[in-house]
């Protein structure tokens, strides 16, 4: 069921790239109101220009001058201390601010824009199609109401869940804001793999997209745990058995995805220190 974006107010989003463009067409598609949406990117990318020219949303390329109910940071957070100042003048009292880059602390963020309302969010690129989900910290002074809007406006993407501390965002950001890369770069390794084993390199891409992609959606829709669903394909002693003694060794997969989720969460703690 879409969430209800009608009691949003003015949102501006600024930054409309990968993520934020994503999002941007999530609301869109989720029954925005016409004309509640403004983008301000200096250079936006050709899907962003094709809403403009729709008139699906107001763009422009400075800060423009008037005041929002919502602000939605999607820029760089190198970025972020050049364009805080800058926002001051959107915001007016009772203003809710999200923030979805990488790092970058709510502590940063107040100080940058002055008092406001600030909520970190992490979503992923699934976001799209609807499919992505968001991990949300909402920082001390963040009403209910404030929340609930939040989490309308994120509900666009897909499933929101909430975590109590703001350490717990670079967790969110190294799993599942990251995640659906380590997802694509799997797929592409097992291509890869398929057609060194002597497929046509097209033939086995498409049994790679196919394969995680059915996988993915089977785990969502199925009651059962993964590690069952892994079982269910898993004959004793059959093929499955035979590669999964190669993935589940002592230096298989899980180890290489803790080394990588604790490299994310190390980054993303950097990127909070200035100038990263
Ligand atoms: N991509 C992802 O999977 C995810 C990204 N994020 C976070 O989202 C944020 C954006 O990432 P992503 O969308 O990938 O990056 P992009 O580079 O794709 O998007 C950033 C956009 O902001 C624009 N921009 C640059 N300067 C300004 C400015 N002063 N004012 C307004 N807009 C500006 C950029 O224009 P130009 O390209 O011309 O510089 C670009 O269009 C990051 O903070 C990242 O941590 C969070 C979750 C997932
Ligand atoms: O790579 C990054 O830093 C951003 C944050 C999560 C996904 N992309």
């Amino acid at each position: 069921m879409s969430p209800d974006l009608s009691a949003i107010g003015r949102l501006l989003l600024v930054g409309g790239g990968n993520m934020g463009g994503a999002m941007a067409r999530g609301w869109l598609d989720a029954g925005l109101p016409q004309g509640a949406l403004h983008l301000l990117d200096p250079r936006p990318g050709p899907a962003m220009r094709d809403l403009v020219e729709a008139g699906r949303l107001t763009h422009s390329t400075g800060v423009p001058s008037a005041t929002f109910d919502v602000v939605l940071l999607a820029v760089k957070p190198q970025m972020m201390a050049e364009v805080l100042p800058g926002l001051r003048p959107v915001l007016k009292p009772g203003s809710l601010v999200i923030s979805v880059a990488a790092g970058t602390t709510t502590a940063t963020i107040a100080e940058g824009l002055g008092a406001a309302a600030i909520v970190r969010a992490m979503p992923n690129t699934p976001a799209l199609i609807g499919r992505g989900i968001t991990g949300c910290f909402a920082a001390p002074g963040v009403g209910e109401e404030a929340r609930r809007a939040a989490e309308a406006l994120l509900s666009a993407s897909g499933p929101v869940v909430w975590v109590a501390t703001e350490a717990e965002i670079d967790l969110v950001t190294a799993v599942s804001g990251s995640g659906p890369a380590y997802v694509f770069l799997l797929a592409e390794a097992l291509a890869a793999a398929g057609a060194e084993a002597g497929l046509d390199p097209d033939l086995a891409m498409t049994l790679a997209r196919h394969t995680v992609a059915g996988a993915g959606e089977l785990m969502l829709r199925s009651d059962e745990a993964p590690a069952q669903l892994r079982r269910n394909v898993t004959s004793p002693n059959g093929t499955t058995q035979a590669a999964l003694d190669v993935l589940m060794a002592e230096d298989g997969l899980a180890p290489l995805l803790r080394r990588a989720v604790a490299s994310a969460a190390r980054r993303a703690a950097e990127l909070s220190e200035p100038a990263k």
